[in-house]
């Protein structure tokens, strides 16, 4: 087993950490994405802004790379990209994966990715969901038979402490001492799941006959579908734009996430964000349709919480209060 060490970016709730492509290896800063299943970095093919501020992989430096004349094009909630597919050596943690194919960037378009402190992403979701088809990394770490359990883990931590962390093949059974609950996939896509419904309070007030959520490392907030944002927002007594009163924080009450028939709660510690006076709620609101209905995201604020068990072993996730 083995540990990505994350490092956590201010307190902008981002995670990254340090892979290396090719012989000799060249370095690349990614985020750890369970809502997308491509690895890209920028490339020397790149002239956008975003690439010329940022480590860019040289394919004719790798002894090892293999082109394609593939593209890749991915598309996220924030930022996109445009490339073409390759294979090289990808090391992660220490772990070293053979034949990665990888996107190299061309365009990275906008100026999202610009102001970004990391080069590229890793996607940890489900091959079903890749780009161009293009095997995911962890697919190939268990195919090469690199993990001893097809598994990863991931502790994020909370106030900007160091120490959080991606573990490849092993469980942390030191986080672990609240217990686990295991939420079986409803789809292999992204990791998803299926919540019973959202509580306030002890009353519900939003997906009360059931919606789908993913567990996502790569969003910061809690995204909610446009029509469960108000009544969110006016159970919390926060205005329309989410801005709350900082006296009333103290006083609210535990979000809960009914999943697989049991409550998981995000304290107003972590789903109210204090900056210079201001208190704002955690939740943005966004439609991501799908065939089983609009999506829900557990990013980082509801992450945090749970030291969260990725398992591709049995197509579950597992969830382990932290202290
Ligand atoms: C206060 C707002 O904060 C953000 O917008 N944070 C970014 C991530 C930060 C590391 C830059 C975010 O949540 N991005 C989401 C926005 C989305 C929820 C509207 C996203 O696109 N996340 C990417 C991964 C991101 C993409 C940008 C680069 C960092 C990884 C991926 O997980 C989604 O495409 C999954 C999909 C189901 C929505």
């Amino acid at each position: 087993a083995s540990a990505e060490p994350l490092q956590n970016y201010m307190d902008v709730s981002m995670y990254f950490g340090t892979i290396s492509i090719g012989s000799p290896a060249q370095e690349f800063t990614v985020i750890f994405d369970t809502g997308s299943s491509n690895l890209w970095v920028p490339s020397v093919y790149c002239s956008s802004p975003a690439c010329t501020n940022h480590n860019r992989f040289n394919p004719a430096d790798s002894s090892t790379f293999i082109g394609t004349n593939d593209t890749v094009e991915i598309a996220y909630g924030t930022g996109s990209m445009t490339g073409i597919l390759g294979y090289d050596t990808v090391t992660v943690a220490d772990i070293e994966v053979l034949n990665q194919i990888f996107g190299l960037a061309e365009t990275e378009p906008g100026d999202f990715f610009y102001y970004m402190p990391f080069d590229g992403i890793l996607g940890l979701a489900f091959p079903s969901i890749a780009s161009s088809g293009a095997t995911p990394v962890f697919d190939n770490m268990m195919k090469e038979g690199l993990v001893a359990q097809d598994l990863f883990s991931v502790y994020l931590s909370r106030n900007g402490q160091s120490g959080s962390f991606v573990l490849f093949g092993a469980i942390d059974f030191s986080y672990t001492t609240n217990g686990i609950s295991w939420i079986p996939l409803s789809a292999e896509t992204y990791w998803q799941i299926t919540m019973d419904s959202v509580s306030i309070g002890g009353q519900i007030v939003a997906c009360s006959a059931g919606c789908q959520a993913i567990v996502d490392t790569g969003t910061s907030l809690l995204a909610v579908p446009n029509s469960a944002l108000n009544n969110l927002l006016s159970a919390l007594g926060a205005s329309s734009n989410g801005q709350i009163n900082c006296d009333a924080v103290s006083s609210l009450p535990d979000v809960v996430f009914y999943l697989n028939g049991q409550g998981f709660p995000v304290p107003p510690s972590a789903y109210v964000i204090q900056s210079d006076g201001y208190c704002i709620l955690a939740f943005q609101g966004m439609n991501i349709p799908t065939e089983s209905g609009e999506l829900w995201i557990l990013g980082d604020v509801f992450i945090r919480e749970y030291y969260v068990i990725f398992n591709r072993a049995n197509n579950m996730v597992g969830l382990s209060p932290l202290p």
